[in-house]
């Protein structure tokens, strides 16, 4: 079954806007997994405009479930922190200081230098390494030769897209997933997942091993409570066809 990763983002949005403690991000990331999220995912940006760096050491004291943190490996302090973390996985984004968020994959085929060195880095300290890339073949087919474990597709487009004709919209995540599986990569997706387009997603994408998914639903738990919104993503999860079991993958940690 593809692994739900909550993005707990927006719950330190919510805690900064008033300069104390409410929300309890570390609280909320503890019951987030008591309501059933297998992981927690974390994007700690320069600006610490949501989640700061010392969020990401009290996390790693009180997760137990896959730490996941997201961020652009061109910050030294972003690297710093993951290597001192050590969290299960680093998901490598490509953002810009100023970004209001993420909107675009590596050119893996440009950078291939570079993140291979970024790869081993956190591959010899145990750290599982995701890359975040736009849903072309051409960029998870590069992705492997930088021996990245997996990748992440930026699922912005699908969601943009999904009322409009969701095949049309799933197709090119169908062939960059087929090209991860060819390759050898694992796979990860995320970027505005909801309630509405999580499902066929997850159905039709072969290889589906995780989606990380935080705006969408902290907007969903503000209606239905936190717990049954996650029980609400976890059942869009379930009950898919076999076939997409988690593939071991080369290297995996
Ligand atoms: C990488 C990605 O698509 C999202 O996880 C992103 O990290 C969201 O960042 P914001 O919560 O700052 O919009
Ligand atoms: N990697 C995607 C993520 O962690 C959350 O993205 P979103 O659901 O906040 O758009």
């Amino acid at each position: 079954m593809t692994r739900l990763s909550v993005n707990i983002n927006k719950i330190a949005t919510l805690r900064n806007s008033r300069g104390g403690n409410n929300p309890d991000l570390i609280q909320v990331a503890k019951d987030c997994e008591a309501f059933g999220a297998q992981g927690i995912t974390v994007h700690p940006r320069p600006d610490e405009r949501h989640i700061r760096y010392d969020d990401v050491y009290a996390l790693k004291e009180i997760v137990t479930a896959e730490f996941n943190i997201e961020g652009n490996c061109d910050e030294e302090k972003f690297m710093d922190l993951v290597l001192a973390v050590k969290p299960h996985q680093v998901t490598l984004v490509p953002d810009a200081r100023g970004q209001l968020t993420s909107n675009h994959g590596w050119n893996t085929i440009e950078n291939k230098r570079y993140l291979t060195d970024v790869v081993k880095a956190f591959q010899d300290e145990g750290i599982r390494v995701s890359l975040f890339v736009d849903p072309l073949p051409e960029m998870v087919e590069a992705a492997a030769a930088t021996g990245t474990d997996r990748v992440e597709l930026y699922t912005e487009a699908y969601a943009s897209h999904y009322h409009q004709g969701i095949e049309l919209a799933a197709a090119p995540y169908i062939q960059a997933a087929e090209m991860a599986q060819k390759v050898g990569l694992g796979l990860n997706a995320g970027h505005d997942l909801d309630l509405n387009n999580l499902q066929y997603f997850a159905r039709n994408i072969p290889g589906l091993q995780e989606v990380s998914i935080g705006h969408a639903l902290v907007c969903d738990a503000l209606y239905y409570g936190l717990e049954n919104t996650i029980q609400m993503y976890l059942q869009r999860l379930s009950n898919i066809p076999t076939g997409n079991e988690e593939i071991p993958v080369k290297g995996e940690v």
